[in-house]
């Protein structure tokens, strides 16, 4: 059989669709009946029995287990039921958690993934990567990635980057010429794209011929390593403490339980109670809370227009401290309009140009040649500097199409940021031409002539002048300008950047672009936090520093500079010099990397935005790269840590506060947790240096912290967000989560619930009677914990304030919680079971009244912490 590469683009689709038409919408959906979705298939997913299974996999708790059930043979049936229950319970609770965490981060995977522009119905749609099928016809920009195999229709100047199959990291350059030779290797295969690969340069089609498992990549996928959802660097220190802790405790519950036997007690009892304490204060959750809070926050994030993309960045945008942006589009609106012509030596207002004066036509007939966007009926398709060109021809009664088939574009050298130039072939009269346009600065480099009407004369340096003089003049008041150019070319020629030399001036078309509205609130917020914004543009400097300005990203000309200014500089030198600059402009993405590289030396976190293909480098080289959803190519989002939905600054800041506080109430989560489990300790370690009986009973404390404990530090997860965590500096990177001072917080807090835990056993214990004092001691570290949840919201004293009740997943937690444990006490027919005696109304009070003494007590702790802390 004849092989793709060895037919035309026409035998091909004739070959997958059975005719030369683009799929009908009925047969795009039969193709995707018979080929199923364009994807790879991934390594099996868990079910939700295998997550449940999984939650029994700890160590303790199955010690715990077998300990429940020895002690059941000997007599103690009841304790083994409930514990048995308890643990249970505490494993749907953690399933339901788990499966909740995974759908919503499903969901965020999906809201990122890949996209492909398709021909459907006539005209070209974006549609998701999976949703590609057989016969399709693709269509590729620099910077997409490409979707599926297929056979190139189309191509001009088309590169692609195929590393990812060949191992060729150069860009491969591609045609549509049939290739005639059997047995060629993928690499030679110059009229085929293959799925993984991307396009670094220039544009084309292509007619896909497979999709999913049946692309070449899909072949050696199954060779290729599933990369599993990778620890956050705070997960791991959670892990590392957690062990380091757990080791303590099982110390701890060992001797306990050695003491236990020395006084003679019950071994089986003892060894059932060892494990206990060792389960219930052995924090083994603290890795997946991480999970489940970052799972959730993505969530709100994704709805305020960021979508992460990895996980651990969160965590590192509460450390952000320099935020590097693009200009157009991020800071601004990059909604263009065209505001004044320059020509024939004089500027004309956008809406008196003449389209019967020659200069004035001429340079609006080029700007609607050389020029890829569209305007369909108000849906405007490309970049906005080029609608912008097209509007404005519509609006003085040009039709860009009727001119497009009036002039057809023979050849093209495709814009690229780093040339900042665009050339377009055409014939006017007879006179092949090719059509220049791009920035002032590099145009004026590679003009000799110029045209005055219809008269043709050289260059001179008062010419030059007169141009350079009037983009200053456009540029300080803040207009985006682009020179306009083009050259007599021979009939046949194919155009190379290397004609774009010797070109004849037509003129200049000046653009506004006003700045976002939320813009000049954002940089402020910013500074306020601690974060300095820098802008990083490819447009010209006047123009960016005068915007800059505006939004107050900018105090003096002085601190404005070009990107070319940093390539005579060594890495020292660079280090030196970027904390006195707000503005580069000109910037090229080489230049990104070293100014990034520069900040990361200087010891800040990164965040880096960009769009283009040629960025994706120095999204990855910032600590949270940032891409583009509207107008960002595949390849950039691919390489970013997060992507804006509505591509604005105002959304960096604003999920920078959301990471902010991410972090705050996961690290309040493992305050709560930690120092509750520390007060359970406290009172157990107590009771036995005072050889007082043991205070609770193992039951106690699983249920404590298997069921009460749990949904409060969940709760504490989803606080309501707070704007003050803006107020503060950015979080040093390298700072560990569990600082002195969280410790000290921990030791003190752990300290106050269990002291007044032991005054409980201790009244309750007064006459001698153990089960009342044990009945006591656990209501009230029970409540205690409850009422506790409150105190962690906050570092500052927050509970006689209003924010006091602003979560409502903390108090049903704690309503609940108070419910359940004032049922254990008060509910004759559960008293067996939980080891525990009906309490009288005041004793319940009691237990009431002691717990909620935490609460004043941990609150005037803060204060006093907080006002060291100011003293210092
Ligand atoms: N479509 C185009 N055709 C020709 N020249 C262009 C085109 N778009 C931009 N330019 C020129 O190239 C320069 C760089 O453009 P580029 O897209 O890299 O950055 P930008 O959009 O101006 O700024 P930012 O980097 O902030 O997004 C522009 O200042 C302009 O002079
Ligand atoms: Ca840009």
């Amino acid at each position: 059989m004849k092989q793709y590469y060895q037919m035309t683009g026409e035998e091909t689709l004739q070959a997958v669709n059975g005719s030369l038409e683009p799929l009908t919408e009925e047969e795009v959906r039969a193709h995707q009946e018979k080929y199923g979705p364009n994807e790879l298939v991934e390594g099996k997913k868990k079910t939700v029995l295998q997550i449940f299974l999984e939650q029994y996999k700890d160590f303790l708790v199955i010690i715990l287990i077998i300990a429940a059930i020895a002690s059941g043979f000997m007599g103690d049936v009841e304790s083994t039921v409930v514990i048995l229950i308890v643990i249970t319970m505490n494993a749907i609770l953690g399933t339901v958690q788990t499966v909740k965490a995974e759908q919503s981060l499903a969901s965020l995977k999906k809201l990122s993934g890949p996209e492909a522009k398709v021909l459907r119905n006539g005209s070209v749609v974006q549609i998701p990567s999976s949703e590609v099928t057989v016969g399709d016809i693709v269509m590729l920009d620099a910077g997409d990635y490409i979707p599926a195999d297929g056979r190139l229709t189309e191509c001009a100047s088309l590169k692609v980057d195929e590393s990812a199959l060949t191992g060729e990291s150069l860009g491969v350059e591609k045609t549509t010429d049939i290739i005639a030779e059997e047995e060629v290797p993928l690499g030679d295969r110059l009229n085929m794209v293959y799925s993984g690969s991307f396009v670094t340069y220039g544009r084309g089609a292509f007619v896909v011929t497979g999709i999913g498992m049946d692309t070449e990549v899909g072949k050696i996928a199954s060779l290729l390593k599933t990369t599993s959802e990778k620890k956050t660097p705070l997960q791991v220190n959670l892990d590392q403490f957690g062990q380091k802790l757990s080791i303590l405790i099982l110390i701890f519950c060992g001797i306990l339980f050695g003491i236990s036997i020395f006084r003679g007690d019950n071994i089986g009892d003892a060894f059932l109670f060892a494990v206990a304490l060792a389960v219930a204060a052995i924090p083994e959750a603290l890795s997946s809370i991480v999970t489940i809070v970052l799972s959730f926050g993505t969530q709100k994030m994704a709805k305020e227009h960021a979508i992460m993309r990895k996980l651990q960045a969160v965590e590192g945008l509460g450390s952000v401290s320099i935020i590097c942006s693009d200009k157009t589009g991020t800071l601004t609106q990059n909604k263009m309009t065209v505001e004044d012509y320059y020509t024939d030596g004089r500027s004309i207002l956008a809406a008196d140009v003449d389209v019967n004066d020659p200069s004035q036509s001429r340079l609006l007939i080029s700007s609607m040649l050389c020029n890829d966007s569209k305007n369909t009926d108000g849906v405007e398709i490309g970049d906005p500097t080029e609608t912008a060109l097209i509007n404005l021809g519509s609006r003085l009664g040009l039709d860009p199409e009727a001119v497009r088939a009036k002039y057809p574009r023979e050849s093209e050298n495709p814009f690229d940021s780093d040339r900042k130039l665009m050339s377009t072939k055409h014939t006017f009269d007879g006179i092949p031409t090719m059509v220049t346009k791009g920035a002032v600065d590099v145009l004026l480099t590679r003009m000799d002539k110029i045209r005055i009407g219809d008269e043709v004369r050289p260059m001179t340096e008062e010419d030059k002048a007169a141009i350079e003089a009037q983009n200053q003049k456009y540029s300080r008041e803040g207009l985006r300008v682009l020179a306009f150019a083009y050259k007599e070319v021979s009939d046949e020629l194919e155009l190379t950047v290397d004609d774009e030399y010797n070109l004849t001036f037509i003129g200049l078309i000046a653009m506004m672009d006003p700045p976002r509205e939320e813009s000049k609130a954002a940089v402020e917020e910013c500074k306020k936090a601690g974060i300095r914004p820098i802008m990083i543009t490819g447009d010209h400097k006047v123009t960016a520093a005068a915007i800059a300005k505006r939004i107050g990203i900018l105090k003096d000309e002085s601190e404005a500079c070009e990107g070319a200014i940093i390539d005579k500089m060594s890495d020292e030198e660079l280090r030196d010099f970027v904390p006195g600059i707000s503005v580069y402009a000109r910037v090229s993405p080489e230049h990104k990397i070293r100014i990034v590289r520069a900040w990361q030396d200087k010891g800040n976190i990164v965040a880096m935005t960009g769009d283009g293909v040629n960025d994706a480098p120095a999204l990855k080289q910032a600590d949270i790269g940032v891409a583009m959803g509207i107008t960002g190519s595949e390849v950039s989002k691919d390489a970013a840590a997060m992507v804006l939905t509505d591509d604005n600054f105002a959304t960096i800041v604003k999920a920078v506060e959301n990471g902010r506080n991410i972090y705050r109430h996961i690290k309040a989560s493992i305050q709560f947790l930690l120092s509750g489990n520390f007060g359970a300790i406290l009172a157990v370690l107590y009771a036995s240096i005072t050889a007082l009986p043991v205070p609770f009973a193992p039951v106690h404390l699983l249920f404590i912290n298997l069921l009460t404990d749990s949904l409060p530090a969940i709760a504490l997860g989803l606080e309501p967000h707070s704007p003050d965590v803006m107020e503060e500096k950015p979080r040093p990177m390298n700072e560990s989560i569990l600082t002195k001072d969280f410790l000290l917080k921990i030791g003190t807090e752990g300290l106050s619930i269990g002291v007044t835990t032991m005054i409980a056993f201790l009244i309750g214990y007064q006459g001698g009677n153990e089960l009342l004092g044990s009945t006591m001691a656990f209501a009230t570290l029970c409540s205690a914990r409850l009422f506790h949840g409150f105190n962690c919201k906050d570092d500052k004293p927050v509970v006689f304030t209003r924010r006091v009740i602003n979560n409502k997943f903390l108090i049903g937690a704690f309503v609940l919680g108070i419910a359940l444990i004032t049922c254990v006490v008060m509910i004759p027919g559960l008293h067996s079971i939980f080891k525990v005696q009906t309490l009288t109304v005041a004793q319940l009070f009691t237990v009431y009244g002691l717990a909620a003494v935490n609460i004043p007590v941990i609150q005037l702790l803060k204060a006093i912490r907080l006002a060291l802390k100011k003293r210092k």
